[in-house]
């Protein structure tokens, strides 16, 4: 490859930069995980007088969804809040050039405590990350501040699956401009796709080294071409060391790819949907697998936060096809947060949607209103098979794709029963109930004066959802 080049190493000279590593790799491929790790490892080292990790972190849409995640992992780990920098609404590459030195200069000259040993940038998955290193060597600004130590690049194991992410400009430069190639989520693909992925590593990143990365967690010392505890970088066991004390350090020489727009190239857009409101998060579900399966919109990454319930948040990883729930623990911003990035967006629409799913926490009086409702905002969706029962007000079954839901086990069953009991008010009879399609959610005629049946069945829904959540597949 023609981008090493060499610099001589004088161990008489101070160089008082900042090593810096550059984390890329493609939408969804595993960067924010492996920085979280790299916080937490980096954590027990935060008593010393040193600051050892400062990340900036890039993204594309004005929501910057992995900060808040990160810095979760910061707060845990108890790093000074200036030890992490975003740089929102535009890629570092193209727009956001300024927005990446005046982080640099944040991070580096912060009043909040001593120089960070290391610095982490991740770019936007979408991001060719070649005009970044570029301008670590060019622009005289940043170049005097810190120095490339690596280019980190994450690799999705079920990357060569994917057509439309193998073409993309980013990708391929991406993986061409790393040093080490991290592939992710081997516990999720078969051994068939990870020899497909390996081959296309091999392919775009023959001078890289490839290791395996299982959410987040590598041997750090395979990853820092100079430590973060030696700021001298004085590595003398690197293997790119060569006999005369020289070092290697990519080369910084602009390629033609560069001078192309990549996000215009891979005809990517981003759009952002923010809401204070409780999402229903059935109907949030029904959508979701409406823009991914019907809607015809190609959605390579979704992700952000999803509040459900007054307390609750889901936070919401889709990479591709897959998708990912977890309860995020809370915190004082509870709001709906979600950040969609792909091609043929529709956003109108796509928002529409969204905000259709908003509950409006709607408050049924009687049983006839709470069927007319759930026949409404249930049954109309087809996510639901709505059957009156005489005398027992409404039956529901889920239906679609929330089926495999239908195996529930009994200790779920039954701690959604005592759950809607304890809703409507009401503790005798039965409440869900498992049948081979799907499960029932029956609510009693003789409920209480005010009891909003409808949000007490989404409730329920809710958490039962959350207790199944690994088993969600849409
Ligand atoms: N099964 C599995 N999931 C992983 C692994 N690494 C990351 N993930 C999951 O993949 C999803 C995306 O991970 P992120 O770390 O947010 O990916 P990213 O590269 O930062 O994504 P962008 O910011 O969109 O570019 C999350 O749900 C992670 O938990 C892994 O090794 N195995």
């Amino acid at each position: 490859m023609p981008r090493i080049t060499w610099r001589h190493r004088d161990d008489t000279f101070l160089d008082t930069r900042v090593p810096l590593m550059v984390l890329t790799g493609y939408l969804g491929a595993g960067k924010t995980t492996l920085i979280t790790n790299l916080v937490n490892a980096a954590s027990p080292l935060k008593s010393t007088e040193q600051r050892r990790l400062a990340i900036i972190v890039n993204e594309l849409s004005e929501l910057d969804v992995d900060a808040v995640n990160i810095a979760a992992a910061s707060a845990h780990s108890g790093a000074p809040s200036s030890d992490l920098q975003q740089i929102t609404a535009g890629c570092v590459c193209c727009t956001q050039r300024g927005g990446f030195e005046k982080a640099i200069r944040d991070v580096v000259s912060s009043d909040d405590g001593p120089t960070p040993r290391y610095i982490v940038v991740e770019t936007s998955g979408a991001s060719d990350p070649a005009p970044l290193i570029a301008s670590l060597a060019t622009s005289p600004a940043v170049r005097s501040l810190v120095e490339l130590d690596v280019v980190v690049a994450m690799l999705d194991a079920g990357a060569a699956d994917d057509e439309s992410v193998c073409k993309s400009v980013s990708f391929q430069s991406q993986l061409a401009r790393a040093d080490v190639v991290l592939m992710s989520k081997c516990d999720v693909t078969t051994e068939e796709q990870q020899r497909r992925t390996r081959n296309l590593a091999e392919k775009y990143a023959p001078q890289a080294r490839l290791l395996r990365c299982d959410h987040g967690r590598v041997p750090l010392a395979a990853l820092f071409a100079s430590s973060p505890q030696d700021n001298n970088n004085n590595n003398d066991d690197d293997d790119d060391d060569n006999d005369d004390g020289f070092i290697a350090a990519p080369t910084l020489t602009p390629t033609p790819m560069m001078a192309l727009h990549h996000l215009q190239q891979d005809r990517l857009a981003t759009t952002t949907f923010q809401s204070e409101s409780c999402m229903n998060l059935a109907l949030f579900l029904y959508t979701l697998r409406w823009l991914l399966r019907e809607s015809g919109m190609e959605v390579l990454r979704a992700k952000g936060f999803v509040r459900v319930e007054s307390g609750i948040r889901l936070s919401i990883q889709v990479v591709g096809a897959r998708v990912r729930f977890a309860k995020h623990e809370a915190t004082e911003d509870c709001t709906t947060r979600l950040v969609f990035i792909g091609a043929a967006l529709r956003c109108d629409e796509l928002v529409g949607k969204l905000n259709a799913c908003v509950d409006d926490g709607g408050n049924a009086n009687g049983m006839a209103t709470a069927v007319q409702l759930a026949h409404c905002r249930l049954d109309a969706d087809a996510r639901f098979v709505v059957a009156p029962l005489a005398g027992d007000g409404v039956r529901l079954r889920l239906s679609g794709h929330l089926r495999p839901l239908g195996n529930l086990p009994p200790d779920v069953v039954a701690a959604a029963n005592d759950a809607l009991a304890e809703r409507v008010g009401v503790t005798d009879g039965v409440y869900l109930c498992p049948v081979d399609d799907g499960w029932m959610l029956l609510i009693p005629n003789a409920l209480p004066e005010g009891v909003d049946a409808c949000a007490a069945l989404s409730r329920v829904a809710a958490d039962v959802l959350m207790s199944m959540m690994d088993r969600v597949e849409l």
